[in-house]
């Protein structure tokens, strides 16, 4: 395969140039370099390049990035929500994520903090060409030219500037089997983990069989594996039929557990399995259905999808996904007209909420009180598609001693006071839909054990009850107090922390959110649909650090429209209804909330880096920004 134009001479000649130089780059390797990346460097040399003179990185123009992301279409969505899956998975690591189109670009990039401002991180900018001609052997680039998931480790990198970074990335393919994008994780190549690659891939392929599902809307998708366990997981392979009883689309997965058939588009059924098609549609099940392949190999099957079959036959129910769930699910779900979320670190943190009840993941919500957490866990809930109901409990209302009757339920008579039918209790009332633990953090330490216990078994034990019962929650939490450090002082059980932030998302406080005005004016509309803020009035209450958030917001307007009813507020008139604290000028021994404003100022600063940034940020003028900044002596 290596350069096969060439004679076998100058194969090899070049082939133990290529092996002395990277030996040389890396003397402490002892294995051989793997052939994909002697490939490549072969194909690196062919396209004319020279090791020893690099070129510098070609980044795409502003406009072609935007439209390029509009290209990419679904592809990127999916891949967003992966990226950001990803994030989380390996967040702190040092590291980078991106997402690229067929022709190599960057189109998006998560990266850690550190690594993203570090020399290699500000090198993958969004927009980069990262294929082998413009940029060497790479994860993308390379992955991209040889159609399979690929590790570049440091030196492995064809031209030396990119020696101490490692990525890896895998191509993601179209339910026709073209490349549609890639993923890629990048991160120093002294720091790079063993099991990114792994990740990666996952990722990778669950954004294909999310592909050939919905590009195969109207086929007969059917997932098949030698273990009925592993259906609903990645490990299934996917098969897609069209009417015909043809093969339409395969997954890489399929291609392996049917390996020595033929598996490809146009294959009929009865060349991969031992029966007419016809039958085996009238005789499929949700799930639990056996299928003998052509080898004699027996298989579980399910149906993902009865496409157009079902309306053929309506003896084909869908199976329920497995709660391991990586299977096709609506878009995810952002706030709904009339709630505001056009700031970016929002978007997100629904999207990755509704990505993790998607999988069953329990969710973490961060925020302050009254930022939106309830809000956010109701659309996490509406995305999951459960169909029970939500509960949301607020672990601080309720009593310590009542509150594992309200969560677990009694039985009648169970103690003083109990109701003679007894109560069947949150939980129970969650049943598969979603319960939000508000203030989690406020859980009395005994029931945090009960709430482990039924993490660990979904199985309910009634306050005076014996009889256990099974029921499937998904359980989402919210707090406004950081539970690491809460465990770290013993208020916290670290093993439920643990269990309850299998992903955690974080939403910011109104005072940092780029969408200040949209909610000033929304949260004023929503009180008197004509009422107006002028421009002056925004930045006035943008001044304030609001830290009751939402809440606060929509109590002082509804003061200042008591005082104005007319409805057209002005700075002053919005002045009028801050707290005291705010309206005067700002004087040794600072009040609480003007602590908060300059702490969120200071915290802006050091994020952005510059005056100016924080002050379009925040929306406050400068002249505010180097107060608060000279106050808390943070000013060089
Ligand atoms: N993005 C938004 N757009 C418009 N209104 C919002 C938004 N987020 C929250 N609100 C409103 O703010 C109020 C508080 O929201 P929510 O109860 O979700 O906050 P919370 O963080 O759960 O508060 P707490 O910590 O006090 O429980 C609600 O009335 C909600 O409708």
């Amino acid at each position: 395969m290596l350069v096969q134009a060439r004679s076998a001479v100058q194969d090899d000649w070049r082939l133990a140039q290529m092996r002395a130089l990277l030996a040389r780059r890396n003397p402490g390797a002892a294995e051989e370099p793997p052939v994909d990346i002697l490939e490549s460097w072969a194909r690196c040399l062919d396209a004319g390049l020279d090791f020893s003179r690099p070129v510098p990185l070609a980044v795409v123009e502003d406009a072609d990035l935007r439209r390029r992301r509009d290209e990419a279409g679904r592809v990127r969505e999916l891949a967003l929500v992966e990226l950001e899956m990803l994030f989380q998975q390996i967040a702190g690591s040092n590291f980078l994520l991106a997402f690229a189109d067929t022709d190599g670009i960057v189109l998006d990039r998560y990266a850690d903090q550190r690594f993203a401002t570090s020399h290699a991180g500000a090198g993958i900018p969004a927009g980069s060409l990262w294929t082998e001609s413009a940029a060497g052997t790479n994860g993308l680039g390379t992955a991209l030219a040889c159609g399979r998931s690929v590790a570049v480790n440091g030196p492995e990198h064809f031209f030396g500037q990119f020696c101490d970074i490692s990525c890896t990335a895998a191509p993601i393919r179209d339910a026709d089997g073209r490349i549609v994008g890639a993923l890629d994780a990048s991160s120093y190549f002294d720091t790079r983990q063993r099991h990114t690659q792994a990740l990666v891939q996952m990722a990778a392929a669950h954004i294909e069989n999310v592909l050939l599902a919905e590009q195969r809307a109207a086929h007969l998708v059917v997932a098949i594996h030698p273990r009925p366990e592993f259906i609903g997981t990645l490990s299934a392979g996917l098969l897609a039929f069209g009417g015909d009883g043809c093969v339409s689309a395969f997954n890489a997965r399929a291609a392996g557990l049917l390996s020595g058939l033929a598996v490809r588009r146009g294959t009929a059924f009865e060349d991969l399995f031992n029966e007419p098609f016809e039958r085996f549609v009238a005789r499929l099940h949700g799930s639990g259905t056996r299928l003998r392949d052509a080898l004699g190999s027996v298989l579980a099957v399910s149906c993902l999808q009865p496409g157009g079959i079902a309306a053929r036959r309506p003896s084909v129910p869908v199976s329920a996904p497995a709660s391991t769930g990586r299977l096709p699910r609506p878009a995810a779900s952002l706030p709904a007209a009339g709630e505001v979320a056009e700031d970016a670190a929002v978007q997100q943190a629904y999207t990755l909420a509704a990505a993790a009840v998607r999988r069953g993941l329990p969710v973490l919500i961060q925020g302050e009180t009254g930022s939106g957490k309830e809000l956010l866990a109701r659309h996490a809930h509406a995305a999951s598609g459960r169909p029970g109901p939500f509960v949301p409990v607020n672990c601080g209302a309720v009593p310590a001693e009542l509150f594992e009757a309200e969560l677990f339920g009694y039985v009648g008579g169970a103690f003083t006071g109990a109701r003679r039918q007894g109560h069947e209790g949150l939980l129970a009332a969650a049943h598969r839909g979603t319960l939000l633990l508000d203030e989690v953090g406020e859980l009395p330490l005994p029931l945090q054990a009960a709430l482990l216990r039924f993490l660990d078994d979904g199985l309910l034990r009634p306050v005076g009850g014996r009889q256990l019962k099974a029921v499937d929650v998904q359980v989402l939490a919210a707090t406004h107090v950081e539970l690491a450090q809460a465990a770290a002082q013993g208020r916290f059980r670290a093993d439920l922390l643990y269990r309850l932030d299998a992903v955690t998302v974080r939403l910011p406080p109104l005072r940092q959110r780029t969408d200040f005005e949209a909610a000033a004016d929304h949260a004023l509309r929503a009180l008197q649909a004509d009422a107006r803020l002028t421009p002056a009035a925004l930045r006035r209450l943008a001044e304030h650090a609001w830290p009751g958030n939402f809440r606060e917001l929509r109590a002082c307007l509804a003061r200042a429209l008591l005082v104005h009813p007319t409805g057209l507020l002005d700075a002053g008139d919005v002045a009028g209804v801050l707290p005291p604290s705010q309206r005067e000028a700002p004087g040794p021994g600072l009040s609480r909330l003007q602590q908060g404003a300059t702490q969120a100022v200071v915290a802006e600063y050091r994020r952005s880096g510059s005056v100016s940034r924080t002050a379009r940020n925040l929306r406050v003028s400068r002249t505010t920004v180097y107060r608060h900044l000279r106050e808390a002596g943070a000013l060089d």
